[in-house]
């Protein structure tokens, strides 16, 4: 119950962006449900005036009724303005506040989840959250409102008849309580095949050439085929399991209004009451019977929203990395990067980097090498504050200032990762996705050095080419150089290519690799390679042997030019 609360509160909270506009709303749909009470007494005044033959009174009634009707529509226009506007405020914020989370999230806690887990909550759940928030809570509003404002007009035309409606009320409770824990369940199901299917979807979709050239079209198909019908079976399960106890209050309100006609057409035999107050009463039973019906309806949203909420809370309890508070001259400045007996392992007791101890000083440009494994892409997420020093410590210094590496000094590095990371967009969008202040000269700099000038230049388009999703319709290499321009143009003291130039013959590749040298800013450049021609550029060499680095002499490297061969 405490939990529930809680839950309840964080949803509060959440509304907020729009609780104002909404809570107007709900005040509108209160005000509608009451007018259309009313409704049903100014009928049964109508039809008595009419059985009557007083023309006065029926007009005044008929007028009465027409603007009620027009005032109405009005209100209903307002509000369901009001609410879209609430509703939308709300799922942006929402969905934006989940988005920064992630954004500013440790790497390694993200690293945890699958990426269609993560869109499926900032997607969907917080659209299951915004639709409990404008929807569910002023329908409950609304309904209770209704419920009341019918019941006491019923009272006072009917007593008895009130009491013996009222009596559903806890025969609907008792049913919702048994619901509860099996529709959490069956949310909770459902929501995990919805993140494997759709999990399944992207992964199949992203390496849709390999699924091709393994000819396995038709196995991802029937994969598909098995989650879809997992899937089929278990919201069939649930809609039978809420069907079945619709069913339930169905047969109930049928009965209770069968015997509430019964009266009335009874007591109209007797005389006891009037045409009008007849068609009144049933009236009314509606407006109790609609609302109870709508309470009823509320249970299963208030069921998934919970989840969801424990879902949401799952993002928010993820650790935001930490910055250093004191950003002083290292920042304009070109640092000296020093690692002080780093380790790191991914798992606990199985360290994957031991005891490194290392100075890279401004300007030097430092190869990186090792076979497959060894930790080098580690070593890298260190120097990019993505995961951090199990034990030891990576500082930058600069004359006599020394900081601790954080994640704010990754203003000062330019980075170029293994794989294809480009945008959809120009090609000019992606160049000046580091800097966007950068001049047109210095993306004709920035893509000379990078060999890339060329092959843009014989594009149809040239600058205004547009790829798309991972740089398709560029070759791995021509992709390769406009990462590495787009890393040129950030003109950063720190500049880290990790195996940057896989891609590219090794003529380009030298010569890339040379142009380095003669960027202008002189960067600091730290290059991870297996190729043995890239480290004929670097001032020294360090290697990395079962998790210790290693310095090599630079006149062995024609010895690891062939060790890498
Ligand atoms: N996110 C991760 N979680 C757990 N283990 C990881 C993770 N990333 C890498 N590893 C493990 O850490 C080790 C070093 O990986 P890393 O990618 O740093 O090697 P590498 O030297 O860059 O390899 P390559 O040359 O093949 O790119 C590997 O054994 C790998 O399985």
């Amino acid at each position: 119950m405490k939990e529930t609360i809680n839950k309840l509160k964080w949803i509060y909270k959440k509304s907020k962006p729009g609780i104002v506009t909404l809570t107007v709303a709900t005040i509108i749909g209160s005000i509608l449900s009451a007018i259309s009470v009313y409704n049903a007494m100014i009928s049964k005044s109508l039809i008595d005036s009419a059985i009557n033959k007083n023309l006065d009174s029926v007009i005044k009634w008929l007028v009465i009724m027409g603007s009620i009707m027009l005032s109405s529509i009005l209100l209903s226009t307002l509000r369901s303005f009001l609410s879209t506007y609430s509703s939308n405020k709300i799922l942006n914020e929402l969905q934006k506040e989940y988005f920064s989370h992630l954004a500013y999230s440790e790497w390694m806690e993200l690293s945890k989840f699958h990426s269609a887990g993560l869109m499926t909550r900032i997607t969907s759940d917080t659209s299951t959250i915004n639709n409990f928030i404008c929807g569910t809570i002023p329908s409950i509003i609304t309904s209770i409102i209704m419920l009341g404002i019918s019941f006491f007009t019923l009272l006072k035309i009917e007593p008895n008849l009130a009491i013996f409606t009222i009596v559903i009320l806890p025969i609907i409770g008792l049913i919702n309580k048994l619901c509860s824990r099996r529709l959490k369940k069956f949310y909770k199901d459902i929501q995990d095949k919805n993140i494997e299917y759709t999990s399944f979807v992207q992964e199949s979709l992203q390496n849709l050439m390999i699924v091709k050239t393994f000819c396995n079209e038709k196995k991802t198909i029937n994969n598909l085929d098995r989650i879809q019908n997992q899937k089929l079976k278990l919201s069939l399960k649930q809609s039978l399991f809420t069907s079945l106890t619709g069913m339930l209050f169905s047969i109930g309100s049928s009965a209770a209004y069968f015997v509430v006609f019964c009266w009335g057409a009874l007591s109209l035999v007797k005389g006891a009451i009037t045409f009008g107050t007849m068609t009144a009463l049933l009236q009314l039973f509606n407006k109790i019977e609609y609302p109870l019906s709508s309470l009823m309806g509320c249970y299963s949203p208030i069921i998934s929203s919970l989840a969801a909420t424990e879902r949401l809370m799952e993002i928010e309890s993820l650790a935001l990395e930490k910055g250093t508070n004191n950003m002083n001259v290292l920042i304009s400045n070109k640092p000296v990067i020093k690692l002080d007996n780093v380790s790191f392992g991914y798992k606990e007791d199985v360290n994957i980097l031991k005891n490194i101890s290392c100075t890279i000083n401004p300007g030097e440009t430092i190869a990186i090498v090792g076979p497959s494994g060894q930790g080098k892409t580690t070593l890298i997420r260190l120097l990019l504050s993505l995961i951090h020093p199990e034990n030891g410590d990576i500082y930058l210094k600069n004359n006599n200032f020394k900081e601790l590496l954080s994640k704010d000094h990754r203003n000062l590095i330019s980075y170029i990762p293994q794989g294809n990371t480009l945008f959809s967009g120009t090609i000019t969008e992606n160049l000046l996705y580091g800097n966007k202040d950068a001049t047109y000269e210095d993306i004709l700099k920035a893509c000379e050095l990078s060999c890339s000038l060329d092959f843009i230049n014989k594009l149809d388009e040239g600058f205004d080419t547009k790829i798309g999703e991972k740089g398709l319709g560029l070759s791995e290499g021509q992709a390769q150089r406009i990462a590495i321009a787009r890393a040129f143009l950030r003109t950063k003291p720190i500049l880290i290519l990790d195996e940057a130039t896989s891609a590219l013959d090794e003529k380009t590749e030298v010569s890339v690799l040379e142009s380095i040298k003669n960027l202008e800013h002189k960067p600091t450049c730290i290059i991870i390679t297996h190729r043995p021609k890239a480290l004929s550029i670097c001032d020294r060499i360090l290697r990395l042997d079962n998790g210790y680095l290693i310095e090599e002499d630079r006149n062995d490297i024609p010895k690891l030019e062939i060790s890498l061969a």
